[in-house]
């Protein structure tokens, strides 16, 4: 076992530099790069896999071995036979060069047309009030970066399809799944959907009415699912940029820091250095210099094609971890780099485990990591210390603002983090056929999101593969558990940092700050340095105390906004939840 560590390490490391040239430099070099050493890595583990399955594993005692050999027993893609494993590597390979090469014309001047969607459609999401700009935009980003990766969409299933059988799979949905380690897993997911979606309904009935009163009830209705182009992000997955006009309190001051994080000159460096003193601040540890010297901050000016969409990298040598983020001076930015640090500051924290066990406890927690971090910079209090907040009233306005700010964030994320995958559960296991790709969809957007799209679709259209996620092979699940259990760590750790106490209203944990909590800094470490050498509610239990993935830490966070907006939406009338006929589409 020691060996095999010590060879897939090696293994690892090639495939990830390959991966690394070709998605921050895509040409036709680096991806003929990327294909041969993915054949070659992939070969080299099947011959691997064959010795290690030749040990009787099954009947070791010691639990800690026969856990390393299950997830080797696992040989994932690699057990294709070539010619599969080629078509599988070229179909992601063609999606994600046809999204990151995607470009459109300009709204306003149709003689420029290299807008990509970071950073100019993301700029004309965050900024534009033009309903006709953000329709037109839409529809040109969906055309652009969705329809067209269709037919290499299928083949992935397919090919991916084959890899999960080899594996013991049914499909790649079970393949996912197994993941998280319990046989009721969508059990539980669903389960914390049926905890959530009461707030989600209050807070989408609010945010409709106040698009109805700014745009009109011609294009917004007042019983239907809400026009995905008005939201302020291509997906419509988080509604952070339509805060601005729809606070509960509009002349309460404004909490977005971009304008200040400008006037204080901060680079895309000095957020990442900002976001490593809060991990130092917690004694956990700084970024290696190997990380500042390798890593790609924002976005080279040479013209070249790049994958843009944040990425953290680990190269399995136990020394080389880096960022890819193509960052902007913007808030969303901001809370993007605590996110994309939180998984470097996970590699580093048990890089010494064996290759096989460095991974997140479950997807969802390595995704949590740096959001919870978030959580403690976005409030008040932390950034007056920064200085990028003016200070102001602590009362019941300003919370219930700050609030509603950060449930466009995070409660609003929910259906969409849960519907991603469970729209490609349906296409693995052929629920969903090819004839339905677009339809089945946007069924779950309007049941479960309550979003409608700008203008009917069809099945010409292939509107998932517009979502990088989609395009990349990355699952997703991962996101909507990490929006749950970062809660349930935040909670726990704003206890052992003394900033929280519930039932006090001078210590919301809302307004919890970790900063400098050696307490907190230890409990979160210990998490991350079993990586995936344990089942993760074990490590949860051992860590936070509890054993489960629960929506309840959320809830008590947004308890104060949750019965705030039922009263409001009581008071306005408004229709709770959505239905289709009320749609606005003709
Ligand atoms: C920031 C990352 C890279 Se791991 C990301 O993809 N996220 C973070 C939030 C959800 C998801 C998305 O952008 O769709
Ligand atoms: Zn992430």
């Amino acid at each position: 076992m020691r060996s095999l560590d010590e060879l897939m390490s090696k293994a690892k490391n090639k495939k990830t530099i390959a991966s690394w040239s070709y998605e921050t430099n895509i040409t036709t070099y680096n991806e003929e790069q990327l294909l041969k050493i993915s054949l070659e890595v992939a070969e080299e583990e099947k011959e691997y896999w064959k010795e290690t399955m030749s040990y009787l594993w099954r009947e070791y005692e010691d639990n800690d071995l026969k856990r390393m050999f299950q997830k080797y027993s696992e040989l994932g893609t690699s057990a294709l036979p070539e010619d599969l494993n080629e078509r599988l590597i070229m179909a992601i390979n063609n999606m994600q060069s046809t999204y990151a090469k995607a470009t459109i014309c300009d709204y306003k001047d149709r003689t420029k047309c290299d807008l990509h969607v970071e950073p100019d459609v993301t700029d004309i999401f965050a900024n534009s009030k033009d309903p006709e700009e953000l329709k037109y935009t839409w529809l040109e980003w969906h055309k652009a970066a969705g329809a067209a990766s269709n037919g290499n969409f299928t083949e992935y299933v397919q090919m991916n399809n084959e890899a999960a059988k080899l594996n013991g799979y049914d499909s790649v949905a079970e393949w996912w799944l197994s993941e998280y380690e319990a046989p009721d897993s969508e059990d539980q997911f669903a389960y914390l959907w049926s905890q959530i979606k009461p707030l989600y309904q209050q807070i989408h009935a609010y945010v409709r009415r106040h698009l109805r009163l700014k745009y009109g009830d011609n294009i917004v209705s007042a019983k239907g699912p809400i026009p995905a182009h008005l939201l302020g992000n291509i997906w419509a997955q988080t509604w952070g940029n339509v805060e601005k006009f729809t606070r509960p309190f509009p002349d309460k001051a404004d909490i977005d820091i971009t304008a200040a994080l400008i006037a204080q000159n901060y680079t895309p460096l000095k957020m990442f250095k900002t976001a490593e003193d809060f991990f130092k601040s917690l004694n956990l540890s700084g970024m290696p210099d190997l990380f500042w010297e390798k890593s790609i901050l924002e976005k080279p000016n040479d013209g070249r094609d790049m994958v843009c969409h944040a990425s953290a990298w680990d190269f399995y040598d136990g020394e080389d971890f880096r960022i890819r983020q193509c960052t902007t001076i913007t808030d969303a930015f901001f809370k993007t780099t605590h996110h994309e640090m939180g998984h470097i500051q996970y590699y580093l924290q048990y890089k010494d485990q064996p290759v096989i066990y460095r991974a997140g406890a479950n997807p969802g927690f390595h995704e949590a990591v740096g959001d919870v971090i978030a959580l403690s910079v976005a409030t008040p209090k932390h950034l007056r210390k920064m200085g990028l907040l003016e200070d102001g009233p602590e009362d019941m306005e300003s919370n219930i603002n700050q609030l509603y700010k950060m449930g466009l964030d995070k409660i609003v994320f929910l259906p969409f983090g849960y519907l991603l995958d469970l729209y490609r559960y349906g296409v693995f296991r052929g629920t969903t056929t090819p004839q339905d790709y677009n339809c089945h969809f946007w069924q779950l957007r309007e049941s479960l999101q309550g979003v409608e799209p700008p203008a009917p679709r069809t099945e010409a259209d292939f509107d998932p593969a517009a979502k990088y996620h989609i395009a990349a092979d990355v699952e997703y699940m991962r996101y909507y558990i990490s929006y749950i259990i970062q809660f349930q760590f935040h909670q726990a750790l704003c206890h052992l940092a003394g900033d929280y106490t519930p039932g006090d209203d001078n210590k919301l944990l809302s307004n919890c700050d970790i900063y400098k909590s050696g307490a907190a800094g230890e409990a979160l470490g210990r998490i991350m340095e079993k990586g995936s050498s344990q089942p993760w509610n074990q490590i949860l239990q051992d860590t936070i105390g509890e054993s489960r993935l629960s929506g309840e830490a959320l809830r008590d966070y947004f308890r104060p906004l949750e019965e705030w907006l039922s009263s409001e939406n009581l008071r306005t009338g408004e229709y709770i939840g959505w239905s289709y006929d009320e749609s606005t589409l003709t």
